[in-house]
């Protein structure tokens, strides 16, 4: 069988029935290796959004994950339901889109750990701005059944601290509003770089707006010129090459495209990052190269994560195949995400043999001496959790369960890592 079937069979496979994969390291741990990496999650979903309210936004690089998939369905579906599976982005997007949308009418709802997911704070802000939004079973909690109507206010306050994707939902909006917007954000604000992302592509299609203190302000435009937003590949995606890089031999390099030095994802703080393990990365021509130079630098890592939570759990098993214990803190975001990806991390660290501490913001990690052996990883739906233990079959030998849970983000993951060399097979 070529390597191609191989793993369309493997995709195929993982649609119908968990997929279980055995990894082993490559032959060769100084690796060599050029990875294109699909859109930015983040950035394909706002741009998404922005098109179906400007028809004349053109859009390039588009993700091709589970949740870029599912907003572009959701979004040209009128009336009834409106199922968006994992997809937090979706969720929250699409709630604050339908309210906005006069003659529509759905029930929006996403799978049952989305349905565990809190939106109260977003239908809140909405109904305070005029919206119909009820709540079909729990309330705080998807599925949402939702009237569209023409929203007539334009100033509201809501809590910074839970999730920035509430306050990215309604800044998407707010252009199309038609006084635009004004938010007042109360609380510590966290995943800043999300809603910096989302203003700056406000501001790409031609929208001004402000972001000082705790207020925002969105102008209302009736129309924008014709734009191409070209989505930059998937900085979260990136940083399991660069656990790859940290845990390879020094003299590993991994071209990576197609990224940009400037880049409107707060994960790009990965390159920074990552000196401490040894990982140099260069730019040149929309690509970055990594390069382990050095052993890692550090026997004890720290870093506050609050404006980059996706990439905590990579960093954490970067840390555990090194030997060097961490202490994370910002985390306090990760309980409701596609899982408690603190409880998992605790529970999956620990089958190695590590000794992991949490509480409701941070995370230590005692490393172990050596790993445990024979370890299979659960992955509890989320995808970051088979991503970030992907690499760590460079150190040992492991299992994945349920491993087809990449595709909410990074459909090729697996591939990319066989074309790296790492050894998976289907058990
Ligand atoms: O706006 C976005 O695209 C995202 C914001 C973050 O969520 P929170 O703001 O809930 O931390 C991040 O974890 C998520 O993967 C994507
Ligand atoms: C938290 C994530 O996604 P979302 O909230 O959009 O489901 C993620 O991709 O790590």
């Amino acid at each position: 069988m070529t390597l191609g079937l191989f793993f369309l069979v493997l995709k195929i496979h993982s649609k119908r029935r968990k997929l279980r994969l055995q990894l082993t390291a490559p032959s060769n741990k100084t690796i060599q290796k050029e990875i294109g990496i699909t859109g930015s999650k983040s950035e394909t979903n706002r741009s998404l959004l922005l098109q179906a309210l400007f028809p004349n936004v053109n859009i390039e690089n588009l993700s091709n994950s589970d949740d870029g998939e599912v907003m572009q369905k959701g979004l040209k579906i009128s009336n009834g339901t409106v199922d968006i599976h994992h997809a937090g982005t979706a969720m929250r997007f699409l709630t604050a889109y339908f309210a906005s949308q006069a003659s529509k009418e759905v029930v929006l709802t996403g799978s049952s750990r989305m349905q565990e997911r809190p939106i109260k704070v977003l239908v809140e802000a909405l109904q305070a701005l005029g919206a119909d939004i009820q709540y079909e079973k729990e309330e705080g909690y998807p599925p949402l059944k939702i009237s569209g109507k023409k929203l007539e206010k334009c100033q509201v306050s809501l809590p910074a601290n839970i999730s920035s994707q509430y306050i990215s939902a309604l800044l998407l909006i707010a252009p199309s509003l038609e006084n635009g917007l004004e938010l007042d954000l109360i609380g510590k604000i966290t995943s800043v770089p999300y809603i910096k992302m989302t203003l700056a592509l406000l501001e790409q299609i031609g929208v001004d707006t402000s972001f000082e203190g705790n207020k925002i302000k969105v102008e209302s435009k009736a129309s924008v010129a014709d734009t191409t937003l070209v989505v930059e590949s998937d900085w979260s995606s990136a940083s399991y090459f660069y656990s790859i890089a940290a845990l390879s031999e020094v003299g590993s390099e991994i071209k990576l495209s197609s990224y940009k030095e400037s880049s409107l994802q707060g994960d790009s703080v990965l390159a920074k990052i990552y000196t401490h393990f040894g990982v140099e990365t260069t730019f040149s021509n929309n690509q970055i190269t990594l390069s382990k130079i050095a052993e890692a630098k550090t026997d004890f890592f720290e870093c506050d994560l609050a404006n980059a939570p996706d990439i905590a759990q990579t960093i954490a098993v970067t840390c555990l195949g090194l030997g060097i214990d961490c202490h994370l803190t910002g985390l306090h975001t990760l309980p409701i995400k596609e899982t408690d990806r603190l409880a998992a991390l605790q529970t999956e660290l620990g089958k190695f043999g590590a000794k992991v501490d949490i509480d409701a913001e941070s995370l230590t990690l005692h490393a172990a001496e050596t790993l445990n052996t024979g370890v299979a990883i659960d992955t509890y739906n989320d995808h970051r959790m088979a991503m970030a233990f992907g690499p760590l079959a460079l150190k040992k030998d492991l299992m994945v369960n349920d491993a087809g849970v990449v595709s909410k983000s990074y459909p090729d993951f697996w591939n990319d890592l066989k074309a790296l060399g790492f050894g998976i097979a289907e058990m």
